[in-house]
C-alpha cells in the first residue's frame, strides 16, 4: 500500500463514520448491554445451585440430627448474640440475653409451647427432700389436665453436675420445650453443699466466658427457702438466707426471669401450708407461660413495666452488673430565687366563678378524654384511667409492704396494711391547685361537675381489674414475698384519695356502697369545698378533711382555691364535721409547708379544731414532689419541715387545744413519713382488758365491727368500731415502724441509724 492510499483510509474511514455513526453508536450499546446481561445472567445460575429447589426432600424430611439444630437455631434465634459460623476456636462461649432494663420488651420472646418443670432441691436432714417430692406429685395430679406441662422431673442438687443445668438450659427434647426451674432449699449457717451451689451460681454471673444472661432461655423461675424462725428470727439474722441469694443469682442468670415471688417457710411454724399456697402461684404462673401468656405484664420477656420512679431502685438492687440503663434524665428544676419566703406573692387563684356571662348549657364531655394529652400524662405518671373521670394506681407502700419493707403511717395509726389498700378516686378533677399537690398539675379542676358522669359499677370493676393487674406486674419483682403478694390478690381498704376529689362524683354513696359491699373499708379525703356534697355522704370508715391553712389568707395561698367563695366553704364544711361526729370517724388532715402554714398558726388551728371536734388529727411534713409545678409555685426542699419541726408544731398546738379546754393529746408517730397523730383523748384513751384496765390509746379500727354495724342498718358512729390498743412500737417517742419489718434506704440497703427528717409520703 503506497503511503497516499494509507492516509487516505483515515479519511474513507472518517467519511464513513459520518455517514452512519448513529447506527455503528447503537449497535455497539446493545453489544454493551448483551455482554452485562450474561455476566448477571450467569452469576444467578451459579448462586441457585447452592439453595435447593423449593420442596425439595431435604425440606420435607429434616434428619434428627437437622432438626436438633433447628431446635437449637430457633431457642437461640431471638438472641441478639447468636453463634456465628466462623467462630474462632478458645474458651467455651455460653451464649445468652442480657436484658436492658429500660426496654424489657425487647426482650427475646422464644415461642414457647410446652413447659418441662425441673425441681431442684437441697436436703441435709431429709425434711426438704420429703417437701420436695410431695410437690412434685402435686403438681403431677394437678397438671394431668395441662397437656401443655410435662411431668415435672426431680433432681437432688448433690446428685447432679451443675453445669449440666446452671451454666445453660439443658437442651430440650423438642422444639419448643422450655424448661421450668422450681428450687427448693433450706438454709445453714454451716458449711454443706449448698455452699458449692451458691459458688457456682456466682462464678457462673462473674465467668467472663459466659453471657451475663446464660439461663435466659429458660420459661421462668421461683425459689421456696425453708428456715427456721424460732432460731434465726428475722432475714438479717439469716432466716431463710439461702433461699434469698438463690433467688437473687437466678434473676441475674436468667435476665430476671422470676415467674412467682420467693415463698418462705417457717418449718416450725408454716413451711407447709405456705409452701402449698406458693406452689399454686408457681403452678398458674407455669399455665400462663404454656398458654402464651408469658410471665405476666412487668415481668421482663413479657411486657412492660410502667410503674413510678421506685422502679428504677428496683432494678438496681439486682442488675449490679448491668450496663448503666438509658434512663431519662430528670430535668433540672428551676428552683425559686426567692430567697425570703415572706417575699412570696400567692398566686391569684383563678376564679372561674366570677363569670359575668353564663355560659352556653353543651352536652357533658368526658373529663378526661381517651387521647387527650391529660390521660397521655397521667397515664405516664402510672395511673390507670377508668372510664372517663376516675383512676387508680399503686402507692409506693403497697410496694414497700409487699417487699416486707414497712407500711404506710395508717397501718401503724389504724391498722391498715399497705399491700392490702388500694389507692383510687373516682374524680380526676378538684377544685384547688394546693402548692404542694403531686398531681404535677396535670388533671382538670373545676368547680362543678360537668362532665359525663361514669356508672359506680364501671369505676368499681375498673379501680379493681387496675389495682390487680399493677400487683400482678409486681410478681416479678426483687424482694416480693410470695404470702404477701397472695394476700394482696385480695384488697381489704381503699383510699379514697390519689388526686381529685372523691366527693365531687355525683354518684360517690353508691360506689362506697359497692366497696363496702366486698367488705372493703373506706378511706375518703376530701378539700372541704363541697359542703354540699360533704353534708349528702353516708357512712365511710374513716373520713378527712385536708385542713390546708388555718386563716383565709393563708389558705388562699396555699390552696389556690378555684371556688371566690372558698372560705365560706371551707367553714361550713368544718360545721358539717362537727354535726357528723357522733356518725362519721372524722380526721383533720394537716400537711405543714414551711413558709407557708407553720409559722403562728397553731392557734389558728386549734379555733378551727374547736369548731368541727374532729376524732384525729393528723400532722404531716409536706412531702416535696419536686415538679416545675411546685417550683413554679415558689416550693423548693426548704419548705419541708424536719421531723423535730413537726414535732415542735404539734406540741405547739396539743398545749393550744388543752388551754381551750379540749382534751386532746399527741397519741402516735410514724417518724418515717414525718407523720405525728393527735386523738380526742375523752373517746379514744381508755381502759384496756390487755393491760390489766390501765388506760391505753385506741386508734386502731375493728374493721370486722365497722361492716357488721353497716350491715345491720341501725345507726352507729365511731365509738362503735374502736379496735384493740394502739401498739407499743406506734406510740409518740417510739418511731412508729413495726419491728417485724425490714427498714431500707432508697437503694435497698438495711437501714441501721434511725433517720429523722423529710417524709415520704403516705396518702
Ligand atoms: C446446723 C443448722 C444450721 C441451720 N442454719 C439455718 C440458718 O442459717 N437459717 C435458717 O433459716 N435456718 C437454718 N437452719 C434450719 C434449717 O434450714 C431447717 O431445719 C431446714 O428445714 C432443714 O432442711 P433439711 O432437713 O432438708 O436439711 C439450720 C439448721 C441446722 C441443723
Ligand atoms: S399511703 Fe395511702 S394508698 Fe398507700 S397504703 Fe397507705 S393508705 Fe393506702
Amino acid at each position: 500500500m503506497e503511503p497516499l492510499d494509507a492516509f487516505s483510509l483515515p479519511s474513507e474511514l472518517l467519511l464513513l463514520w459520518h455517514a452512519h455513526r448513529t447506527e455503528i453508536l447503537l449497535s455497539a450499546s446493545i453489544l454493551l448491554a448483551c455482554i452485562q446481561l450474561a455476566i448477571h445472567w450467569r452469576g444467578t445460575r451459579s448462586k441457585a445451585v447452592l439453595t435447593p429447589p423449593l420442596r425439595s426432600p431435604v425440606d420435607e424430611k429434616p434428619s434428627l440430627l437437622a432438626r436438633q439444630q433447628l431446635a437449637e437455631a430457633e431457642h437461640y434465634l431471638s438472641s441478639p448474640t447468636t453463634l456465628s459460623s466462623n467462630t474462632k476456636a478458645g474458651p467455651k462461649r455460653v451464649t445468652g440475653v442480657k436484658r436492658t432494663k429500660s426496654s424489657p420488651s425487647d426482650a427475646p420472646t422464644n415461642v414457647v409451647e410446652t413447659i418441662q418443670p425441673l425441681v431442684f432441691y437441697f436436703s441435709l436432714g431429709g425434711s426438704t427432700k420429703a417437701y420436695a417430692e410431695t410437690l412434685q406429685q402435686f403438681l403431677q395430679t394437678n397438671i394431668e389436665s395441662e397437656a401443655k406441662i410435662l411431668r415435672p422431673i426431680i433432681h437432688d442438687l448433690t446428685a447432679i453436675d451443675y453445669d449440666d443445668f446452671f451454666i445453660s438450659p439443658p437442651k430440650p427434647e423438642r422444639p419448643n420445650i422450655a424448661h421450668f426451674y422450681i428450687l427448693l432449699l433450706p438454709s445453714y449457717d454451716i458449711s454443706t453443699e449448698l455452699e458449692n451451689f451458691l459458688e457456682h451460681l456466682n462464678e457462673t454471673h462473674h465467668d467472663f466466658r459466659i453471657d451475663t444472661a446464660p439461663l435466659s432461655g429458660l420459661a421462668g423461675y421461683s425459689v421456696f427457702g425453708f428456715g427456721d424462725g424460732q432460731d434465726w428470727p428475722t432475714e438479717e439474722k439469716g432466716y431463710c438466707k439461702d433461699a434469698v441469694e438463690v433467688d437473687k443469682w437466678m434473676a441475674r442468670l436468667t435476665g430476671r426471669k422470676r415467674a412467682f415471688p420467693l415463698g418462705i417457710g417457717d418449718v416450725r411454724k408454716d413451711a407447709g401450708d405456705r409452701l402449698v399456697e406458693w406452689t399454686v402461684g408457681v403452678q398458674a404462673a407455669m399455665v400462663d407461660i404454656a398458654n402464651a401468656r408469658g410471665l405476666g405484664e412487668g415481668v421482663p420477656g413479657s411486657g412492660e413495666a410502667v410503674e413510678s420512679a421506685d422502679e428504677a431502685e428496683i432494678d438496681d438492687e439486682e442488675d449490679v452488673d448491668a450496663p448503666p440503663p438509658a434512663k431519662k434524665q430528670r430535668k433540672p428544676i428551676k428552683r425559686s430565687q426567692t430567697s425570703d419566703l415572706e417575699d412570696l406573692k400567692a398566686p391569684i387563684p383563678v376564679d372561674f366563678t366570677t363569670t359575668t356571662k353564663a355560659p352556653k348549657p353543651t352536652a357533658p364531655k368526658p373529663m378526661v378524654p381517651v387521647n387527650s394529652p391529660t390521660h397521655t400524662s397521667l397515664t405516664k405518671q402510672g395511673y390507670t384511667i377508668i372510664g372517663s373521670h376516675s383512676g387508680v394506681k399503686i402507692c409506693r407502700w403497697t410496694k414497700s409492704a409487699l417487699r416486707g419493707r414497712g407500711s404506710c403511717y395508717k397501718y401503724s395509726f389504724y391498722g391498715i396494711a399497705s399491700h392490702l389498700c388500694m389507692e383510687a378516686t373516682p374524680s380526676l378533677s378538684c377544685s384547688n391547685k394546693c402548692v404542694f399537690c403531686w398531681r404535677h398539675g396535670t388533671n382538670p379542676v373545676g368547680t362543678t361537675w360537668r362532665w359525663e358522669v361514669d356508672p359506680p359499677g364501671l369505676v368499681f370493676t375498673g379501680m379493681k381489674e387496675g389495682h390487680y393487674r399493677k400487683i400482678k406486674m409486681l410478681k416479678g419483682v426483687p424482694g416480693v414475698r410470695a404470702e404477701r403478694f397472695q394476700q394482696a390478690m385480695k384488697i381489704r381498704h381503699c383510699a379514697l384519695s390519689l388526686v381529685g376529689e372523691p366527693i365531687f362524683y355525683p354518684r360517690i354513696n353508691e360506689l362506697l356502697a359497692l366497696l363496702h359491699g366486698e367488705r372493703i373499708s373506706t378511706f375518703l379525703v376530701c378539700n372541704a369545698q363541697h359542703p354540699d356534697h360533704l353534708a349528702a355522704l353516708d357512712h365511710v370508715t374513716q373520713l378527712y378533711v385536708s385542713i390546708d391553712a388555718s386563716n383565709k389568707d393563708s389558705l388562699r395561698r396555699i390552696g389556690r382555691p378555684l371556688h371566690r367563695d372558698f372560705w365560706e366553704r371551707f367553714l361550713r364544711c368544718m360545721d358539717i364535721l362537727r354535726s357528723k361526729r357522733y356518725q362519721q370517724r372524722t380526721v383533720f388532715r394537716l400537711t405543714l409547708v414551711k413558709g407557708f402554714n407553720v409559722e403562728d398558726e397553731a392557734e389558728g388551728y386549734a379555733d378551727l379544731v374547736a369548731r368541727a371536734l374532729p376524732s384525729f388529727v393528723e400532722v404531716k411534713g409536706v412531702t416535696y414532689c419536686g415538679t416545675s409545678t411546685s417550683a413554679g409555685a415558689g416550693l423548693s426542699m426548704q419548705n419541708v419541715p424536719f421531723y423535730e419541726e413537726v414535732s415542735a408544731f404539734v406540741l405547739a398546738l396539743e398545749s393550744a387545744l388543752n388551754r381551750r379546754g379540749l382534751e386532746y393529746g399527741i397519741a402516735a408517730e410514724h417518724a418515717h413519713s414525718c407523720c405525728i397523730l393527735l386523738a380526742d383523748r375523752s373517746r379514744y384513751f381508755k381502759p384496756s382488758a390487755e393491760h390489766g384496765g390501765e388506760e391505753r390509746w385506741h386508734t386502731l379500727i375493728d374493721y370486722g365491727k365497722f361492716f357488721e354495724c353497716l350491715e345491720s342498718g341501725r345507726d352507729f358512729g365511731p365509738e362503735d368500731y374502736v379496735g384493740a390498743p394502739t401498739a407499743e412500737w406506734a406510740l409518740w417517742g417510739r418511731g412508729g415502724f413495726d419491728p417485724r419489718d425490714e427498714r431500707v434506704d432508697r437503694k435497698g440497703r438495711p437501714k441501721v441509724v434511725e433517720e429523722v427528717g423529710a417524709g415520704v409520703g403516705g396518702t
